[in-house]
């Protein structure tokens, strides 16, 4: 058969540069993340909010301290979810997995956005706000509901760190909490053309609307080789139990040619530079939390994978241990992470819709040529 196409096949599209973007710069040698110019450990150290850097993501610049009250605001005051979604969450089962609950309201909100059927730019900021403020809700009501409580009404004097525990528990959280919490938020936020910002970006770039694009994004998330490794890496840790039993389950797994999750990274040849912050978060977390145990286990596993495979942890190593010893369930992990992408996600889809070309790779066919149609009574 001919070929029509001008470029080989890369499989899994390592290192082909499918856009341009403004964004975030991941730098794979080095170990850096810059997110719109500025170093993450720059803006974790300058003591940086997450909606701040939401605003950063967006907009490309730092907003000033009217900007960024206004902003946050403005996502504050959009947490509460309609009765529509509410009345989904109460009526889906209950030992749903929390991510196909999160996807399905995601698709389920975008029916009763009221800006809908307007896909003007403006329209689309409005909707990017809600989905940044109501992902939580969505997931912190879920959880309340599956365990038989009422979700509790949002409190707009919050920050979306401290909203995330009070919308989960009903209680304020304390201040290392809403701080370790605010970190994380950060560190999640943006990836470059990770698998499920990818996603968002090829569905936007169809025309459709930013719901579709951040449904698509919440599914590819969702997957182990992605966001879901966290719960994946506490089921491990879990499933050891203790530090002496580590270095045997990792020998076994690595025997049987078994991936370790938290580990690894398409780009990353060196330290993710997220797990170094989230490491000493890890640590922090277990001795407030009065149990290291986690933490200890995570460090065996870091020296032991490294000595046998040479990979580094990625994000979703150190923040399991920090989550669970903060005493948030491990299926939640994930859906965490979603809270945080989706601010990432929908700067994306807003660029892509700034500067739009339709997305569409060419496959190198490699099935059959030239058969001949067989009538079903010769077959
Ligand atoms: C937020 C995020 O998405 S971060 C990533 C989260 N995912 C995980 O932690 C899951 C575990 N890690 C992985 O599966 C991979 O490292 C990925 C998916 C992150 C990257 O995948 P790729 O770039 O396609 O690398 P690939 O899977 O081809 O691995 C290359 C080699 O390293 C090995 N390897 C990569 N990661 C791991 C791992 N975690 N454990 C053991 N071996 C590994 C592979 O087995 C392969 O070895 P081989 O050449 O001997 O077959
Ligand atoms: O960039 C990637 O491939 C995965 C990742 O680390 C992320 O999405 O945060």
């Amino acid at each position: 058969m001919a070929k029509d196409s001008q470029t080989s096949f890369v499989a899994g599209l390592e290192d082909v540069v499918a856009n341009t973007s403004d964004i975030c710069y991941v730098d794979g040698k080095e170990g850096r993340l810059i997110y719109q110019g500025y170093d993450i450990h720059d803006l974790i150290n300058g003591k940086a909010t997450f909606e701040e850097v939401i605003y950063l993501l967006w907009n490309g610049v730092l907003p000033s301290a009217a900007e960024v009250a206004k902003f946050t605001q403005q996502i504050a005051t959009q947490r509460t979810l309609r009765p529509e979604v509410i009345r989904f969450l109460k009526g889906v089962r209950k030992d749903a997995n929390a991510m196909e609950v999160l996807r399905t309201a995601v698709s389920y909100a975008g029916i009763y956005d009221e800006d809908n059927s307007d896909e003007s730019f403006e329209a689309n900021v409005r909707k990017a706000t809600r989905l940044v403020a109501q992902v939580p809700t969505v997931v912190t009501a879920y959880e309340r509901i599956r365990q038989g409580l009422e979700p509790v009404e949002p409190d707009a004097s919050l920050s979306m760190a401290a909203s995330f525990f009070y919308l989960l528990r009903g209680a304020k959280p304390d201040e290392f909490t809403e701080n370790a919490f605010n970190i994380a938020l950060i560190l999640h936020a943006d990836h470059e053309l990770n698998a499920s910002t990818f996603s968002a970006r090829v569905t936007a770039a169809t025309l459709s609307d930013i719901y579709s694009a951040i449904t698509s994004a919440v599914g590819t998330l969702k997957g182990p080789l992605h966001g879901g490794a966290n719960e994946q890496v506490m089921k491990m840790l879990l499933e050891i139990g203790s530090v002496d039993k580590v270095q045997s389950y990792i020998d076994q797994a690595l025997a049987d040619r078994k991936k370790i999750m938290g580990f690894g990274h398409r780009v990353y040849r060196t330290e993710d530079p997220r797990a170094t912050h989230l490491r000493h978060l890890s640590k922090e977390a277990g001795e407030r939390a009065g149990n290291t145990s986690w933490y200890e286990m995570s460090q065996v596993i870091e020296r032991t994978v490294m000595d046998k495979k040479g990979l580094n942890p990625n994000v979703d190593f150190y923040s399991a241990s920090m989550y669970y010893s903060l005493g948030l369930p491990l299926h939640l992990f994930t859906p965490i992470f979603a809270c945080s992408r989706v601010s990432g996600w929908t700067a994306h889809v807003l660029e892509q819709y700034r500067n739009n070309r339709l997305i569409r790779p060419r496959a190198e066919y490699t099935g059959a040529t030239g058969l001949r149609y067989v009538p079903i009574s010769q077959r």
